[in-house]
């Protein structure tokens, strides 16, 4: 069985009749998606906002009913994938490029379930570019500023052209290769002017990690059991 599948499946075990639903970005989220379009199928309700254009789409094409951020009270649970976890469950995400909308979206969660397969955990962030998104405006400075943290970077580009994310803006891509200290790279990337968002996803606003393995087997790396 697909990993990533297993694990986004059962992440969706967690979304309650009535609730809120994030929607994250990317291919196990995806999964996720698909799954809560089949249980909405079978009579749950729930509303959603999605994190991207793309999992927008998906949502609409398997029936699950969206709403605008403005009538919003709550978003209960978010279920969204992740390129990097380490050992304390920082993340590393945006390899999609969702990360701005999908940050807002998990930190104003009151659950944010992350659902990755094996692959996807290390002890150490960094080996995966680190995703920034940027305004256009002087980008080359922005550069600039980034590299001065350490890493070498670049704009995102996706045939031939600049990468340009749902908001309009660019992704820097920064390998660090080792990141020993995420929450100070994540405050320094933050303080540059026309960095609107990092890819850093600090484990305080990770509440839970189900992990999908090859052998069909899947590991809770944080949070509680389903009672
Ligand atoms: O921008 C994209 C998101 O952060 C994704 O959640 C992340 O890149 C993981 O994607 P996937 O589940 O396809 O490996």
């Amino acid at each position: 069985m697909d990993a990533k599948k297993l694990a986004a499946e059962s992440a969706v075990e967690y979304v309650e009749d009535g609730m809120t639903v994030g929607l994250g970005t990317g291919s196990t989220a995806s999964w996720a998606i698909k799954a809560l379009g089949e249980k909405v199928k079978a009579g749950l309700h729930i509303q959603a906002v999605a994190s991207s254009v793309a999992s927008e789409d998906l949502a609409k094409q398997y029936g699950i009913q969206l709403t605008d951020f403005s009538e919003l009270s709550r978003i209960d649970v978010t279920i969204d994938g992740a390129d990097e976890v380490d050992a304390q469950c920082n993340l590393i995400k945006g390899g999609g490029g969702a990360l701005l909308r999908e940050k807002i979206i998990a930190y104003n969660s009151s659950q944010f379930i992350v659902v990755v397969d094996e692959s996807k955990l290390v002890r150490t962030l960094g080996k995966f570019p680190l995703p920034v998104e940027i305004v256009p405006f002087a980008a080359e400075l922005t550069l600039k500023q980034l590299k001065n943290l350490g890493c070498e970077t670049s704009i995102r580009q996706k045939d031939g052209k600049n990468f340009v994310t749902d908001n309009g803006n660019l992704i820097a891509d920064c390998f660090f290769n080792q990141i020993e200290v995420p929450e100070l790279l994540n405050n320094s990337i933050l303080l540059i002017p026309g960095v609107v968002e990092s890819g850093l996803f600090l484990h305080p606003k990770v509440h839970r990690v189900i992990v999908g393995y090859a052998d069909g087997t899947l590991h809770l790396l944080k949070g509680d059991k389903k009672k």
